[in-house]
């Protein structure tokens, strides 16, 4: 049973596939501190979130059957991604589902902004009838200047040439193509600060975006301009704004966000009549709140259940053709990296993977995490996974290099996996996927071989001498360990040469001392691939 804790306020029809599962229970706590948290989330398979609840380290530290923080909504700049990541806590979010909520928030402050609504209700309502003081501006024929034209901007957008407003945009991924389609004007940050008579701001909040609008870009701005911002508290620099709405650069600006949420008291917004201020409303309707909470509860309940899943977003997204040609050679992956782990004595130092034929022209990445799993398991057992493989990897200075090789081998699929371990140790295992026949391992290290990479077996390496065989065979019927199938290879007759054996059962570690203490035997090692 799958424990689920929401500590956010979440639409419980949205989270009703959770709540309906035979497989989940859900706790509701909302308005925990850290310290509350971090007393309870040992218990819970997974997390969901909006954007009160600060998932910090420590939280996640706490949270020891956690596999699974799920956002409902976009930004997930409240939850801590790294230590996630490192616990190989997959973290997702709901992309899709508030993008018009937020969209019609930002278009409404805009208007409120254009017309003095807030300001004038607020008199009304006090008895005084007073039209002078809110003559307002029209949306028509003027420059609005939009910073980040993704989902919600490229929304904005459409709606304010409905309005017959001019468009200018910035984003660093705007191409010509998708500008034309949008009806907007390419534009750079400066050319938009110069020219708008409305800034609306549609970025996360990054190192790049932090206080993109400041001191500098009001010092050049037009002259009774209005400026919006339903994205994060931060992409405009607060006490900037302040300072440029008493030197009367800036007419008015709307706020749905702040750099500390919620502000304190004496935050000057709250007593400029200049702004507009709601509580981080933005995606606070009935539509947007029940689709994030559909979204974000489907894909928990994939990760959960071990099913593919989407929007997650501590692990780079592909696209579903790449991932259609990948899909069938993860495990072909892992335990080739998991069998040269285990052949390998010295700590690993190095990762080499080579794709070859179908795999050499597509985007390995999601591929490459699972080898790197297989190889670390040995060492991290239970505690690596898909979503922290990487970074397991580089804090453990175990460099990863793949290549690509330009000859198909041979096969029309090969994987090699290549580990580079203390001493000068190298070891290679090379698989493929055989159509009608399913995985197979066809070489370790220099010898060609044809292995179903499956159960429990034992490598030996020895001396090409008569009689070998038959002493593997009797000392193992002995120790009452039943050969499936064994295949031998040599380069040279007399030489070197392997031989590998498929048991039926674990083979107990004195029977592999046995072994290795055979004549002309040099080594016994046992791999296990589940
Ligand atoms: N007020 C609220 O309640 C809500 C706020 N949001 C916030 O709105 C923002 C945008 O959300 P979406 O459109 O869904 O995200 P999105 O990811 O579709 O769009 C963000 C865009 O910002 C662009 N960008 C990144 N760095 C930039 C830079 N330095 N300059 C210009 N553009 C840059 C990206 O290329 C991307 O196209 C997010 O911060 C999100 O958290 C989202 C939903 C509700
Ligand atoms: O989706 C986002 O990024 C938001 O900012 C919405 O926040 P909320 O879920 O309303 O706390």
């Amino acid at each position: 049973m799958f424990k689920i804790l929401v500590s956010d306020p979440i639409s419980d029809l949205g989270i009703q596939q959770l709540t309906d599962a035979s497989d989940v229970t859900v706790d509701k706590k909302t308005g925990l501190s850290e310290d509350e948290l971090v007393a309870i989330i040992g218990e819970y398979d997974g997390l969901l979130v909006r954007s009160q609840t600060t998932v910090t380290p420590k939280i996640i530290e706490a949270g020891a059957k956690l596999k699974v923080i799920g956002r409902a909504g976009v930004g997930v700049d409240n939850i801590n991604l790294e230590a996630a990541t490192k616990r190989g806590i997959v973290v997702i979010n709901a992309p899709d589902g508030n993008t018009i909520t937020t969209c019609e928030h930002a278009f409404a402050m805009m208007m409120a902004l254009a017309r003095h609504i807030p300001q004038a209700y607020a008199k009304t309502i006090t008895g005084v009838w007073d039209k002078k003081s809110y003559l307002g501006v029209e949306l028509r024929n003027k420059t609005l200047g939009v910073l980040g034209m993704g989902r919600i901007g490229s929304e904005v957008a459409k709606r304010a040439k409905a309005f017959g407003m001019n468009i200018l945009a910035y984003d660093p991924f705007l191409t010509e193509d998708r500008a034309e389609k949008l009806e907007v004007k390419i534009a750079t940050v400066d050319d938009i600060v110069r020219n708008a008579d409305f800034i609306t701001v549609h970025t996360p909040l990054t190192p790049q975006t932090k206080h993109m609008i400041s001191r500098p870009q009001f010092e050049v701005m037009k002259k009774g301009m209005r400026i919006v911002n339903c994205a994060r508290g931060g992409v405009i620099d607060e006490m900037a704004l302040v300072e440029a709405l008493d030197a009367g650069i800036v007419a008015g600006a709307a706020f749905d966000v702040f750099e500390k949420e919620p502000p304190q008291a004496d935050h000057p917004f709250l007593s400029n009549p200049k702004i507009i201020v709601t509580p981080h409303l933005g995606a606070s309707t009935v539509e947007a709140q029940e689709n994030v909470a559909i979204d974000v509860s489907e894909q928990v309940l994939h990760i959960l259940r071990s099913e593919p899943f989407i929007n997650a977003v501590n692990i780079p997204p592909v696209a579903p053709s790449v991932m259609n040609k990948l899909q069938p050679y993860f495990t072909l992956g892992e335990k080739l990296g998991s069998f040269a782990a285990q052949i390998t004595h010295g700590a690993i130092k190095e990762i080499v993977v080579e794709f070859a034929g179908d795999l050499a022209d597509v985007d390995t990445q999601p591929l490459n995490r699972y080898i790197v799993k297989g190889v670390l398991s040995r060492h991290f057992g239970g505690d690596v996974n898909i979503i922290n493989s990487m970074h397991l990897a580089k804090t453990s200075e175990v460099n990863v290099v793949v290549t690509k090789a330009s000859k198909t081998k041979g096969f029309t699929n090969l994987i090699s996996v290549k580990l580079i371990a203390d001493g000068g140790e190298e070891r290679v295992v090379a698989g493929t996927l055989l159509q009608g026949y399913g995985e197979r391992i066809v070489q370790l290290g220099k010898f060609p071989v044809d292995i179903s990479p499956e159960g429990h077996q034992i490598l030996i390496s020895h001396n090409d001498k008569p009689g070998i065989i038959g002493n593997v065979g009797t000392l193992l019927g002995q120790s009452d360990v039943n050969i499936a199938s064994m295949q031998v290879g040599r380069i040279v007759v007399g030489g070197e040469a392997i031989m590998l054996l498929t048991v039926d059962k674990e083979v107990p570690a004195e029977v592999l001392v046995k072994l290795a203490a055979l004549a002309e035997i040099n080594t016994a090692t046992e791999v296990v691939l589940v």
